[in-house]
Order: structure tokens, then C-alpha cells, then sequence
């Protein structure tokens, strides 16, 4: 089956799957932002540490409405940025197209889902260090997985389809039953890391390193994992101490938030706290450490005012 893209939001993530699918001779249609204008006269660079590549020529927009009709579209915005979704994704889909949200926390199919329920809707989980450093211009440094679930609407060829397509372009890709499953996974490191990192204003290295906030960490995680159980999530304590020493092993890394602490910009506080710390409230598990950090991001979101 032969499927073109969409990607909304060429960022360190649209960029750099997006990229990777261009390079292997797919038909990629990129929405661009603020990179618009360079991207179309000077292409769009990956710096990847499985090799450098340079797509002179690329789809580029700048407005939704221009774009082709998409099988495939992957959102790779900031959660924060999900509210343009119900305006700009129509005239990118048919009424067959798959819209894959490839963004961290959760909720997020969820709130889409009521904008859109008819639509076959995905959650995608990028196992990857990337961030844009210019514009057109993508760093990868780190893994690069991706794993895919349906959150609505199935359509089971078309996903199997594009793990095909990732893999023949270099990207590691699979398919899993249980999104909800694969979504809190993932917050079993995001939600120690992503925040602290920011509350701290740390890198990895410096938490895992330091008896205390190791502490906090592993304490996360045991909540995150009692949460996920909650949430019918059958998450297991069984992978904390690992991922905690292979953090320890990794380079210092500033996950996506501690960038945007950086930079100043938005956090995505609701879908990697708020929504997890509601769900299992709703699920009857008060996540009180989780809860604390929330707030405390809140609060230093506030100060960059
Ligand atoms: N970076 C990483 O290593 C990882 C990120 N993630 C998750 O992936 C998701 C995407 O993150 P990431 O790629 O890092 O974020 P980026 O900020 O790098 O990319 C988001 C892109 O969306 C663009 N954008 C913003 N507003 C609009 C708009 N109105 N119209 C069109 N484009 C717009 C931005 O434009 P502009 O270029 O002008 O800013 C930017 O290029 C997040 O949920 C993040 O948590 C998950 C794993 C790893
Ligand atoms: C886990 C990690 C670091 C990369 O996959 C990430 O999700 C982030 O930076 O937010």
C-alpha cells in the first residue's frame, strides 16, 4: 500500500521522522511555522547520529489548506499548541486518513477524539533525543524508536503500513495492542524527569546522581507505576531500578521541557501532569508527588511572565 504524509508541526520530531521518510523516496507534506520561508529555499537538514542528510527539495507549507489531502498525518506540535488541531486538520484528511498524535502524556487522543469521532485516531511514543537548532535545521543525538497504537477507529493496514514504511527508512517502528499501556510506559520517565529536571534545574545525570533526588525519582516512579495499575495500565515496578541506572549511564540530557524551561517557552504541564494526576484521581489514586511537581511547574510557568 502506498501512503503519503502529512506532518503538522516540523519541529525536532516532525522533522526528523518526517525527514527520515522524505529521504527514503516517501511523499512527505511538511506544515512549517516559522521556518517556512527558509525551508523552501534552503531545504531542511537532519544532523543524525546515523548520518547527515540534507532534502533540498521539500513539501513545504505554511498554511494547512494548501496542503494535499493526507493518508497519514502525524501531529508533532507541542500539546501546548493542540487547540489549532480542529481548525487546521479537515482540509489535510479524506475520510479515510489516519491521524497519529506522536507527543508526549496523555489524554490527548482522548480530547481529540471529541473534536473528531469519526476519525481513525493513534497515539505515537518517540523514544528519541532530538531538538531543531536552526531553522530547518534538526539535531538528532539519540535512539530514535517509534511505537504506534489506535485509539479510535482502527485500521490496523494502514499502521502496519507505516511501520513499514519507518522501517525501511532507518526508523525503528512497531505496533502495539495497548496504547493506554505504551502511553504510561513512556510517563515512567517522563514524569520523573521531564519536571524535575525543570524544578531543579538539573540535568539527568544530576538527579540520578544525588542520593535525594534519586530518591524522588524512584519515588515518582513507584507512583507512576501504582497510577498506571489504576488506569488499567498493567505497568510493573520490575523496570525502575534499570531505567534509573541506564539514565545514570546515558549523557547528561535536558529532556523536551527542561528545553522549554530554558527557552521560556510553554510546558506541556497538563498532558504529562495534569492528565495523568486526573485520570487516576478518576480512578480513585491520588498521585501526591506527581501533584506537587505539577504545581510547582505551574508556578514557575507563571514566573516567566
Ligand atoms: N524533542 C524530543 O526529543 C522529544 C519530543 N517528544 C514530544 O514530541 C512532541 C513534539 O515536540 P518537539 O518536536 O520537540 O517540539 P518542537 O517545538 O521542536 O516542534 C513543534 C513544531 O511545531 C511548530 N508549530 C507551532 N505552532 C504551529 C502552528 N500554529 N502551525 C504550524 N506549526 C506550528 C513549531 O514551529 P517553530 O519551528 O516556529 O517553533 C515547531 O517547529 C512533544 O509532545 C514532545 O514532548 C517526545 C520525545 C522526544
Ligand atoms: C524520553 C525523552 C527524553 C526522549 O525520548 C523524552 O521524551 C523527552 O525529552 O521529553
Amino acid at each position: 500500500m502506498e501512503l503519503n504524509y502529512g506532518i503538522i508541526g516540523t519541529g525536532a520530531i516532525g522533522g526528523f521522522y518526517g525527514g527520515f521518510l522524505a529521504k527514503s523516496g516517501k511523499e512527505v507534506n511538511f506544515l512549517f511555522n516559522s521556518d517556512f520561508q527558509h525551508v523552501k529555499e534552503n531545504g531542511l537538514k537532519i544532523d543524525s547520529s546515523t548520518g547527515n542528510f540534507h532534502l533540498k527539495q521539500v513539501n513545504a507549507y505554511n498554511k494547512s489548506e494548501d496542503m494535499p489531502k493526507c493518508d497519514v498525518v502525524f501531529v508533532c506540535l507541542k500539546t501546548t499548541t493542540n487547540h489549532i488541531l480542529k481548525e487546521m486538520l479537515p482540509s489535510v484528511m479524506h475520510k479515510n486518513s489516519v491521524i497519529i498524535m506522536i507527543q508526549n502524556g496523555l489524554g490527548i487522543e482522548k480530547k481529540l477524539a471529541k473534536e473528531f469521532p469519526d476519525t481513525s485516531i493513534a497515539g505515537g511514543l518517540a523514544f528519541v533525543a532530538s531538538s531543531k537548532i536552526d531553522k530547518g535545521h534538526i539535531a538528532h543525538y539519540d535512539y530514535g524508536s517509534l511505537t504506534l497504537g489506535f485509539y479510535q477507529k482502527a485500521n490496523d493496514e494502514v499502521l502496519n503500513q507505516v511501520s513499514i514504511d519507518l522501517n525501511n527508512a532507518g526508523i525503528e517502528c512497531n505496533c502495539v495492542e495497548d496504547l493506554n499501556l505504551a502511553r504510561w510506559k513512556k510517563l515512567l520517565w517522563n514524569i520523573p524527569f521531564n519536571g524535575v529536571c525543570v524544578v531543579l534545574n538539573a540535568k539527568t545525570k544530576e538527579l540520578v546522581s544525588n542520593e535525594e533526588s534519586r530518591k524522588l525519582v524512584s519515588d515518582l516512579m513507584y507512583e507512576v507505576v501504582e497510577a498506571a495499575n489504576h488506569c488499567g495500565a498493567p505497568l510493573k515496578t520490575d523496570a525502575i531500578d534499570e531505567m534509573i541506572d541506564s539514565t545514570f549511564k546515558m549523557k547528561p540530557y535536558a529532556p523536551s521541557m527542561k528545553l522549554d524551561f530554558d527557552f521560556k517557552r510553554p510546558m506541556e504541564i497538563e498532558a504529562i501532569y495534569s492528565n495523568p494526576v486526573q485520570e487516576a484521581k478518576e480512578a480513585g489514586y491520588d498521585m501526591k508527588v506527581t501533584s506537587t511537581i505539577e504545581k510547582q511547574l505551574y508556578f514557575i510557568q507563571e514566573t516567566y511572565k
